[in-house]
């Protein structure tokens, strides 16, 4: 049914437009859920301030069936979350904190007061003293660290926690703005109470397999495809936990300047660093024979690539080498979503979801977003000549697009807008949504690696499987821009074009299917599950230091609230509208989960405001779901116009 086919009269207004750092913010378009006012039954209309859901999303039965694994050879699989995620018995792990305004948070580098205590300022000479808030906890504090003057052009940031520091080569960077607060689960302790770095093999590459890591743990490695080490999940996490945050060990602009660094750092971090892969050993290894690790390889394999701001307010693209999250192989499917905080110079894993003891902790090395920072080290775009170390340059694809990228043709609806040129995805296809051929593509190209994750390592006969994914990452894609409750004329126009309503009309217009809003969602949420993509735009509200890299910054906001988070409070606001109760508790509880998870429990000690304020209101619904202000909103306006 197109958008514009709808019933004033019966139609919530949507007064304002929220985001995801506001209150909970309505899936399908510009509306937004009403929050706290009494609708007006007789007229259909709802009263004025309305918020959009908050979400958990639900798991899908038939896409556990879907999931292609390699692991199924294994004794154990490693990553079946959804078959074992109701047994797994759900950790309240510690989260850490997190800053107070998502969107503030960017790369702010705002004048921090200066400390009126005085502390006793170790090792340096000559040093500045900067007292800062830390976040939005409760539990904050006054935090003091030193910043020693730059020697040479390297300044080194020191935290709360001692044995912390990082050391910055970035041209203009200053560190005045960086928040040093401390972090839970704490940095540097490799093996947390989440995770554990192991070798990634099992017996086929020779390892012995892991019968037992730490009690009740039996855990055998998959398949062998990945070499070296790899971070696994040592107790059962829950989708949105966080699992690990770090501060980098070093930035550097330009990864000719680490070999530099790598002399200044402090012993134990660098026989860290140094333990690390160089993955131009291997290729140098095929190309020429044996040529030895180098920081500036160690840099390249291992960095991500963030964006901080300079002293005057540019955005400069850096690499920021986090020694344990280094450990984490690649998946087009992530178990874990990382995102950077440039405030605090922050790394946050997310899991992706449900996670059980031995399943790896994988990160996607593509951009899940557009306007994603905080991936390794490649572009948005496919690639560009990025990698001068190594002195390679990609092949520019055709078009440079997923668009163009596309090699299968179709006469659906989706297919053509995906091969129109003016479609607005032609530029700003984040890597993670291209065909598995591009994907894998930049993957050789910029790290050497034949992808074999599971999403990946579809055999050559099962080429209708791969067309699948294709399609399906695509059409998710698609779906970000349409459904990203922005008021852009672009997401508008494709909303039309893909006939999807808005809520409001949705709600309001009883002509249009139920299914209109509900399949949809329901289906774009088993995609995401089946691509193994449920939280990707979790990226999205932590990430600020975006989006130079976009030329549209349009859709940088479009993009923004992308989500699979999104789908489930859709599906809440929708199973409310029918005054349907099971249903509705039933996507309501996923979402209020999901967001209790990502604030560490939701006590208010260290997670985002926002997404406490969040849970508070979707308990209110759990609680009396007639509390939820378009309660049968939908059935009301059914008796309206058969009242007409
Ligand atoms: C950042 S490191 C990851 C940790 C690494 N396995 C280790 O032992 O330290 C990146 C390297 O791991 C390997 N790797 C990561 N993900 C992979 C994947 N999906 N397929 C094959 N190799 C992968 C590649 O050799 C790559 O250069």
């Amino acid at each position: 049914m197109p958008a514009t086919t709808q019933s004033p009269s019966n139609t919530p207004r949507s007064s304002k437009r929220h985001t995801l750092t506001g209150l909970i913010t309505s899936p399908v378009s510009t509306s937004s859920m009403p929050h706290t006012h009494k609708r007006s039954p007789s007229t259909g209309t709802p009263a004025q301030s309305r918020q959009t859901l908050p979400s958990k999303g639900a798991k899908s039965g038939a896409s556990s069936d879907m999931k292609r694994k390699s692991e199924t050879e294994q004794e154990v699989p490693l990553s079946n979350h959804k078959r074992r995620a109701s047994q797994a018995q759900i950790p309240t792990t510690p989260s850490h904190s997190r800053r107070k305004d998502a969107s503030s948070a960017s790369t702010s580098s705002r004048p921090v007061p200066a400390s009126p205590k005085k502390k006793p300022i170790r090792d340096h000479e000559q040093s500045s003293r900067v007292q800062v808030v830390y976040f939005s906890s409760p539990n904050s504090q006054s935090t003091s660290f030193s910043l020693r003057e730059p020697k040479g052009k390297i300044e080194r940031i020191r935290f709360k926690n001692p044995e912390e520091e990082c050391l910055v080569h970035v041209p203009g960077f200053s560190a005045a703005g960086v928040r040093p607060g401390s972090l839970k689960p704490s940095p540097y302790v490799p093996h947390n109470e989440n995770i554990l770095v192991l070798p990634v093999g099992g017996p086929a590459s020779g390892q012995t397999p892991y019968s037992s890591i730490d009690e009740p743990l039996s855990i055998v490695v998959s398949s062998g495809v990945l070499s070296g080490l790899g971070v696994f999940a040592r107790r059962p996490i829950r989708q949105g936990t966080v699992i690990l945050v770090e501060r980098p060990a070093m930035i550097v602009e330009d990864v000719a300047d680490a070999e530099e660094v790598f002399t200044k750092l402090k012993k134990d971090v660098k026989d860290l660093a140094e333990s690390l892969m160089d993955f131009s050993v291997l290729r140098g290894a095929c190309a020429k024979g044996v040529i030895a690790k180098s920081p500036k390889g160690i840099v390249a394999t291992n960095a991500f690539e963030v964006e901080l701001e300079d002293a005057k307010g540019e955005t400069r693209k850096c690499k920021a080498l986090f020694p344990h999250t280094a450990r984490c192989n690649h998946s087009c499917g992530p178990s874990a979503i990382a995102t950077f905080d440039p405030a605090s110079l922050t790394l946050t894993l997310h899991a992706n979801r449900d996670l059980h003891p031995g399943d790896e902790i994988t990160v996607s090395y593509l951009p899940i977003s557009s306007s994603s920072a905080s991936m390794p080290f490649v572009p948005s775009s496919p690639p560009m000549p990025m990698s001068p170390l190594l002195g390679f340059i990609p092949n520019s694809p055709s078009g440079g697009s997923c668009i163009s990228d596309s090699t299968t043709t179709s006469n659906s609806t989706i297919s053509s807008l995906l091969s129109s040129s003016s479609s607005e995805s032609s530029s700003n296809t984040p890597a993670i949504y291209l065909p598995r051929h591009s994907r894998r593509r930049i993957l050789h190209q910029v790290y050497s690696i034949e992808c074999r994750c599971e999403q990946c390592d579809i055999p050559w006969t099962e080429a209708d499987g791969v067309h699948k994914s294709d399609r399906a990452r695509r059409e998710l894609f698609l779906h970000n821009l349409a459904l990203s409750g922005s008021d852009l004329s672009s997401a508008a126009k494709l909303r039309n074009k893909l006939g999807i309503p808005t809520f409001e009309e949705w709600c309001g217009n009883p002509s249009i299917a139920t299914d209109a809003l509900i399949g949809l969602h329901k289906r774009l949420l088993e995609m995401r599950e089946k691509e193994g993509l449920e939280l990707a735009g979790l990226a999205n509200p932590f990430v600020s230091g975006v989006s130079s890299s976009v030329e549209n910054q349009d859709l940088v906001e479009v993009v923004k609230e992308e989500g699979w988070l999104k789908h489930v409070d859709v599906l809440g606001m929708c199973y409310g509208a029918l005054g349907k109760e099971k249903e509705f508790r039933r996507w309501v509880k996923e979402a209020r989960d999901v967001r209790r998870a990502m604030c560490g429990g939701g006590s208010g000690e260290t997670g985002l405001r926002e997404q406490i304020e969040h849970v508070k209101v979707l308990d209110t619904w759990l609680d009396e779901p007639r509390a939820f202000p378009l309660w049968g909103w939908r059935v009301q306006s059914r008796k309206n116009l058969k009242a007409r």
